[in-house]
């Protein structure tokens, strides 16, 4: 076995290389300031959609952070793109409520909501046949009279951009034309995609109006905003709200803060939060949302959500317990590709995704199966979000019977009719220490789902089988080895 880890060392070339051409582009954006593109209100179809996601924000930040965000807000896009339905969750929701003795309402219908009729036809419309796990707790207590304050968490896709949206559509006083509701949302991608939401849900509401806070939309000086609903990034809200004076904060009566793990990944866009936050009137009902609730999350939701109402659906724990694991030794890449060409001989895989640890071999092994005839998808680092979503669609669809990817990418992708997971290169963190928690995110399997699986490390170094080692221990589950060169072996783990 070779001594040294080549992966981590291309890696470590890799990222010294990439943050050389980070730093690149972020001189280019800033030289490249915009020159004016006048686009009023309805920006949907006007403003660059694809636009990447790395010049998305309204300041440029240290780097660190920006790195940290965007990684963030990728994922939560690309993961926006690719979901086909709600997540369905098996646990009840946690509720911790402002005032214990006030009763608490559960609605396991929209009609019970008594929401005007366009709107509920509008949830109709999107397909929704009753509210979601979150939603049965949230959606009343967002649409209690007096109005409360509520700061929910729970996974991606289960329902939360929905329930606000719902909530700031219902709350619309017609007969007023000025911005009443503000919803706030870490990038420009992201406030595009909840708008998308607000104007699908507000299809059969024609007097409701929405406008979109974001670089590019620039309006007149001095006008005021008709539109009721707001929605935007904090840079250009707090423009709009402060130097512009397009928004007259004093009016808003709903706030909404969305993403807030994402937010707040970018010290700006936590400081003009609360800025914009410190603006509004005392009444003012505020919402605030994440998909994840570390320590960071919620000193920050204290700040910006006074006396709230609180929502937590647990998230659906992965694992190890419907899957056979095992580690194939060899000596380096050529032969871990040897050893990924015999499994592929001996077994039938539906489809599998291989994990590598840098680009440079994710398309090198890419290339090397394409040569082979295997249909391959490829996730790389460089691909703008929109065309991950499509690869990641196309695998899904059954087009390409492989996926090979680098983790980075693949995060958050949840296939469930894989079968196979090959890591090709261990997970490891920035340290060079086991990542246990990617590991199984990588091969993990909600209990939910219950399908068996195989997961299939190569060890190529001492490093490696220390790293495998370790993340055996970790779990407490043995990983066996396996001779690649026995095809009646390989074809025993498969039955
Ligand atoms: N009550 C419902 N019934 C059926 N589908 C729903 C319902 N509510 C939301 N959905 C759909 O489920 C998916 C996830 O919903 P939504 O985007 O609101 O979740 P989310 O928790 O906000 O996710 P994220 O944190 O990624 O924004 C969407 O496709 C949405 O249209």
């Amino acid at each position: 076995m070779a001594t040294d880890s080549w992966a981590l060392a291309v890696d470590l070339q890799e990222s010294a290389a990439e943050s050389l051409s980070n730093l690149k582009l972020k001189e280019e954006t800033s030289n490249a300031e915009p020159k004016e593109a006048t686009v009023k209100h309805d920006p949907s179809d006007k403003l660059d959609k694809t636009a990447k996601l790395d010049k998305s924000g309204d300041n440029l930040e240290v780097k660190q952070d920006d790195d940290d965000k965007e990684d963030k807000a990728a994922q939560s896009l690309l993961n926006k793109l690719i979901r086909s339905n709600l997540v369905q969750s098996t646990h009840q929701v946690e509720v911790l409520q402002r005032d214990p003795n006030s009763p608490l309402y559960s609605v396991k219908s929209f009609e019970e909501l008594h929401l005007k009729k366009d709107l509920l036809q509008g949830v109709y419309g999107m397909g929704f046949n009753r509210p979601s796990k979150i939603q049965e707790t949230a959606l009343p207590m967002m649409l209690a009279e007096p109005p409360q304050n509520l700061i929910a968490q729970s996974q991606s896709g289960t329902g939360k951009t929905a329930a606000f949206v719902l909530a700031m559509l219902s709350r619309v006083d017609l007969s007023q034309r000025h911005p009443q509701c503000l919803c706030l949302s870490p990038t420009y991608e992201l406030a595009l995609q909840t708008g998308q939401v607000i104007e699908q849900m507000g299809k059969y509401c024609p007097d409701i109006k929405l406008a979109y806070a974001v670089r590019g939309n620039r309006l007149e000086k001095g006008q005021k905003i008709s539109e009721q609903i707001v929605i935007g990034t904090p840079g250009t809200v707090m423009d709009w709200c402060t130097k512009l004076r397009f928004i007259d904060t004093k009016k808003i009566k709903v706030f909404v803060l969305d993403e807030a793990d994402v937010m707040i990944a970018t010290q700006g866009h936590q400081d003009q939060s609360i800025r914009i936050q410190r603006m509004l009137p005392k009444d003012c009902q505020m919402l605030l949302f994440s998909a994840t609730f570390e320590e960071s999350v919620w000193k920050f939701a204290q700040k910006v959500v006074p006396e709230p109402n609180i929502i937590k659906l647990r998230r659906e724990e992965e694992t190890l317990d419907t899957i056979k694991q095992y580690y194939v030794l060899c000596d380096n890449k050529e032969e871990k590709y040897h050893a990924l060409c015999n499994i592929y001989g001996a077994i039938t895989i539906a489809q599998a995704m291989i994990f590598c640890h840098t680009r440079k071999t994710a398309g090198w092994l890419a290339a090397e199966l394409s040569k082979e005839g295997h249909q391959v998808a490829l996730l790389s680092g460089e691909m703008m979000v929109e065309q991950r979503a499509a690869v990641i669609q196309r695998f899904r669809d059954g087009k390409e019977k492989v996926l090979v990817t680098t983790n980075v990418c693949a995060r958050g992708i949840d296939v469930e009719q894989v079968s196979v997971v090959i890591n090709f290169d261990l997970p490891v963190d920035k340290d060079g220490n086991p990542d246990c928690e990617t590991y199984l995110h990588r091969i993990g399997r909600t209990g939910r789902f219950g399908k068996r699986g195989l997961a299939i490390n190569m060890v190529d170094s001492k490093y490696s089988m220390n790293i495998l080692n370790r993340i055996q221990d970790h779990f407490n589950k043995r990983i066996e080895k396996l001779d690649t060169d026995d095809l009646d072996e390989i074809e025993r783990i498969a039955n």
